[in-house]
């Protein structure tokens, strides 16, 4: 049977050219850039490459740092212990803002840093399922407030929130601001200098590069304690032998990703496809899709459909071959309610019935016909032998 692949959301494929450009540095151009010997210092230029591709993809300007980490994981964790370590151990500012549906890579490190003592105020998502200007004005504390780490785009229901307004409201009370940046790269245009955000993390397997490599934005003038200590390497802001494999094909996918051309497709052509099978699932009987299509990443539909488990759904899709998610991967196996619907106070039982489709430039129409006719057939079923369901009610 073919597999259709919809958990975008959660990886993605590395894109072919991608791996044409990565293969040398696993095989023959495999010096260790530190090495003064011509194995380490020839690879220094594709280096230089690569650095200019994912500066040019968020517009990072010259003065400014981008550290090649293993994730975003460890970009979060980098910015946000670096802020412990440097304002609130050692500051007036003891305050962290955030918001109730970050991912677990941010949730988690501030829950951490709240046990050591730091004051956090998490904000909550309006209807809509976005962080408005307005929760982040009534919470900020001018002078008090150290970092406001808000994601671009959250990975479960793909809402787009309001960067670039709520990292000025962040610097007009004297703070800084960090955005998770990994489900916006390649879906909606990322602008480090227009939005002036002060840290944007990243990771190269959200945008059809490999796993185990991502990368750190810290606009100029701004410097962080750093997460690991060692050899100099990145000028001793992360320690560790450069995984130069990985940063050349980030540098590429990046390239690739945030070509106009690209996100011309992305919001056209993959956004079509998106919306084809999301005007079909609107149209089954007690089924909600989450947030406004118009404020959402081209690629993403987070549906809920009344009466049937999600872990249910996913395994019927996954007999017929398609692969989607209930949200996160990182919280796939947890059954607790998808924090994000408990956020937007949708009803406990049908938080436990998201699914979450996230499509790519990979996807095609016939892919895409093919889940229409499963996801009516699959609905209609689990229904039908529902012990709890009762349409209309
Ligand atoms: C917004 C966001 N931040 C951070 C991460 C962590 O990235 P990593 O460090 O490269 O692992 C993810 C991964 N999100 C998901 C992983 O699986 N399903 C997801 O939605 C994410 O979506």
């Amino acid at each position: 049977m073919e597999r259709i692949y919809l958990d975008n959301n959660a990886t993605t494929m590395i894109d072919p050219e991608v791996f044409k450009v990565m293969e040398p540095f696993l095989k023959d151009k495999f010096g260790n850039p530190n090495s003064l010997h011509s194995f380490g210092t020839e690879v220094h230029k594709d280096m230089i490459k690569a650095l200019d591709q994912l500066y040019a993809g968020i517009n990072a300007s010259d003065e400014s740092d981008i550290i090649i980490n293993s994730c975003a994981t460890e970009g979060n964790n980098t910015v946000l212990k670096g802020i412990y370590f440097d304002f609130i151990q050692n500051s007036d500012k003891k305050h962290i803002i955030t918001s109730q549906i970050e991912h677990p890579a941010v949730s988690h490190t501030i829950n951490f840093l709240e046990s050591l003592g730091t004051k956090v105020t998490r904000l909550p998502v309006s209807p809509e399922g976005l962080i408005t200007p307005d929760s982040l004005k009534e919470a900020i504390i001018k002078d008090e407030t150290a970092l406001v780490s808000i994601m671009w785009a959250n990975n479960e229901t793909g809402l787009i929130n309001p960067v670039k307004e709520l990292a000025k409201i962040a610097h007009e009370n004297g703070a800084l601001f960090h955005t998770d940046a990994v489900q916006a790269i390649g879906k909606v245009k990322v602008d480090v200098q227009d939005t002036e955000v002060d840290f944007l993390t990243f990771s190269a397997h959200k945008f059809h590069g490999p796993k185990g490599v991502g990368g750190l934005y810290i606009r100029e003038n701004l410097e962080l304690t750093p997460l690991f200590h060692g050899g100099e390497q990145m000028a001793g802001k992360r320690a560790g032998t450069v995984n130069v494999p990985g940063m050349v094909a980030m540098g590429y996918a990046m390239e690739l990703a945030t070509s106009t051309e690209a996100l011309e497709y992305e919001n056209k052509f993959v956004r079509s496809l998106r919306d084809r099978l999301e005007d079909v699932i609107n149209s089954l009987d007690d089924t909600i899709v989450i947030g406004d299509r118009n404020y959402r990443t081209p690629n993403t539909i987070l549906a809920s459909f009344k009466g049937i488990e999600g872990e249910s759904f996913l395994w019927d899709l996954n007999q017929n071959g398609i692969a989607a998610s209930t949200g996160s991967a990182c919280s796939s196996e947890d059954l607790e309610a998808d924090p994000t619907f408990v956020a937007m106070s949708i009803d406990a039982d049908l938080a436990h019935t998201g699914v979450r489709f996230s499509l790519s430039r990979f996807n095609t129409e016939d892919e895409i016909d093919r889940v229409i006719e499963v996801v009516k057939k699959s609905v209609k079923r689990l229904r039908e032998i529902s012990s709890t369901y009762v349409k209309g009610e």
